[in-house]
């Protein structure tokens, strides 16, 4: 049984993982980053050292680290995913593909040592479904960050059919060192977060499509009239569209309700390379 977790494995170097990773080195985990594309590990390295310098200008609550040797003694990033073999707990972010996962989740299951937990921050498959792709199903937990996970004090965790109270516990000891407050549910396709939230920002882009309103005025009554923090179309930016595309799939597939059917603005924006905010377009531009 596993009594201390130390050093996290982050499987998964995109727009959420970075973000986990520095929320990770930010309350004192070790954490070794895997991703096996070059140019996403190049851009990583540098936004995790802006991160870890800038974030606490905007969260006093956050401690900066700029010192680039506690760094490098804290953080490894690779592309070779056997560097994980001596991590406490995995945290997988990869792309939102089930045969992407899947292929990953059997090399962890070989890599990593027999008690050590897997957590998936998928946001829409099941959790259950991806602890039957394991030899630990019992060890498998989803834990659904928000972006960006260091600026977030709440998190919602997902007990899959076979997740143990032992795993729920680790995890709730990890997070609650992350000063994170959990809130745990069920597990069912999209659990609660995103089974609604993906509804939203799909007729969104649908009202948009229909060019019964502009992004910004969609934004601005969800802002102003309900009083959201963010609109719909933002949020979508921000997530990443091509992430909220492949959810919407996995919502469709999962539940074959057409509600879930994704937008064709949205797959059309998405085979255009409008991406949202990491790569500076979607439904606005960035700078
Ligand atoms: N973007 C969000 O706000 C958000 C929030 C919560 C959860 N998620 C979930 O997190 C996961 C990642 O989403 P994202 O938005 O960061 O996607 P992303 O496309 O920005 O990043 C995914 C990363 O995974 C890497 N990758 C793919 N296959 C890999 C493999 N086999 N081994 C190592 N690296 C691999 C890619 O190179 C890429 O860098 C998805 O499952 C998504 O649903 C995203």
């Amino acid at each position: 049984m596993l009594k201390e977790v130390k050093t996290i494995g982050v499987i998964g170097a995109g727009n959420i993982g970075l973000g986990v990773v520095c929320d990770l080195l930010f309350h004192g985990f070790d954490v070794v980053l895997v991703d096996n594309n070059d140019s996403a590990l190049k851009k990583a390295a540098q936004e995790i050292f802006q991160t870890l310098r800038f974030a606490p200008i905007i969260d006093k609550r956050l401690n900066a680290i700029s010192d680039e040797n506690e760094i490098a003694a804290r953080l490894n990033i690779t592309s070779d995913l056997e560097e994980v073999k001596d991590c406490d707990f995995i945290i997988e972010n990869i792309t939102e593909k089930r045969e992407l996962k899947k292929t990953l989740y059997s090399q962890l299951d070989e890599i990593c040592r027999e008690e050590v937990c897997f957590a998936a921050n998928t946001s829409c498959i099941s959790i259950t479904e991806i602890g039957g792709w394991t030899n630990r199903p019992g060890q498998v937990i989803g834990i659904h960050f928000m972006n960006p996970s260091y600026l977030k004090l709440t998190v919602e965790v997902i007990k899959g059919d076979y997740t143990s109270e032992n795993t729920i516990e680790v995890t709730r000891t990890m997070l609650e060192d992350m000063n994170k407050e959990l809130v745990i549910v069920n597990d069912l396709p999209g659990f609660v977060s995103n089974r609604i939230s993906h509804l939203f920002m799909n007729e969104a882009a649908f009202v948009v499509q229909d060019q019964l309103a502009k992004p910004s005025d969609v934004d601005k009554i969800f802002k102003e009239c309900f009083g959201h923090k963010m609109g719909p179309l933002e949020t979508a930016d921000l997530i990443g569209l091509d992430t909220v595309m492949y959810s919407l799939e996995v919502l469709y597939e999962s539940f074959q309700d057409p509600k879930y059917r994704c937008c064709p603005l949205l797959k059309k924006m998405v085979a255009g390379g409008k991406l949202g905010k990491k790569v500076k377009k979607g439904f606005y531009e960035y700078n």
